[in-house]
């Protein structure tokens, strides 16, 4: 991990009418980094999201990622970033092969870079016997690889990861959090929203959200210091209950 930032967050807005999805959020996040964006459910982690993907304008604040404005180049940035979610990665009515053929194709590399990106892809997740399978034959664990793989396949600086081991048993998980590992040591920085609190003693650094605001932000060490917990279970229910950290 390096000390230049890839994603520079200052006073970030998302207003519904008169409700603060995402209040007023700042931070960075530094190249190479592991970072988690954790929260309740309905905290603003996907608002956030959004519009550090370029998906959705924010409504006021600063935001750059990979060097690109989300609200004036928001294209660009989806150009720089890979994104994978539980809920939308793959089609399952395609075969492995075809997976990554179009989006190989989508990310714009040529077929030849397609092919080489397949062979050592599936080689790397010992797929290989497997590539004129559907997607819907595989079991959970290999698609959420998989997945990630193909998110990876445009050799973005950064990949956003939402909730991307939701439904896996924690072998399968742990072996997930080895790519992710992989991938941080190749320099690439990995933006991963959980609901595991195991997974939160995986990353370099934890913002947690409350209501839209970050309130905790730190190594998992210093946040357990901080709020006199034994585990991150413990630091987040006492996040989510508003407690303020100890001596403020
Ligand atoms: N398009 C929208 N219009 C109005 N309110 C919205 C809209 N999108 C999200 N919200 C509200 O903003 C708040 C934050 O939602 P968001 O989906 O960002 O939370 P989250 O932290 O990602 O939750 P989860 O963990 O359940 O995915 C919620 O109260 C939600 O109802």
């Amino acid at each position: 991990m390096t000390h230049e930032a890839v994603i520079s967050v200052q006073n970030l807005m998302k207003t519904f009418g008169s409700f603060h999805a995402v209040n007023d959020i700042s931070f960075d996040v530094y190249r190479g980094e592991i970072f988690g964006f954790l929260g309740a459910n309905g905290a603003g982690k996907t608002t956030a999201m959004k519009m550090l993907t370029g998906l959705w304008k924010p409504t006021s604040g600063k935001a750059t990622v990979a060097g690109c404005d989300v609200f004036t180049q928001a294209e660009s940035v989806k150009r720089s970033i890979g994104y994978m979610s539980q809920r939308f990665s793959l089609y399952a009515d395609l075969t492995v092969k075809e997976n990554i053929e179009l989006f190989g194709g989508i990310y714009g590399l040529s077929t030849r870079h397609i092919r080489e990106k397949r062979i050592e892809l599936l080689s790397r997740l010992a797929l290989t016997d497997s590539e004129h399978e559907l997607i819907s034959a595989l079991p959970l664990g290999w698609k959420q690889k998989l997945a990630f793989s193909v998110a990876m396949l445009h050799d973005p600086q950064i990949v956003f990861l939402d909730e991307p081991t939701g439904g896996v048993d924690p072998i399968t998980r742990r072996q997930f959090w080895d790519l992710i590992y992989e991938a941080a040591d190749l320099g690439k920085t990995i933006f991963v929203t959980t609901h595991y609190m195991d997974e939160a003693e995986y990353c370099d650094r934890i913002s947690m959200m409350v209501d839209g605001k970050i309130t905790a932000l730190g190594t998992p060490d210093d946040l357990k210091k901080q709020f006199l917990a034994k585990d991150m279970d413990e630091v987040f229910i006492k996040v989510a209950r508003h407690t303020q950290p100890i001596g403020q």
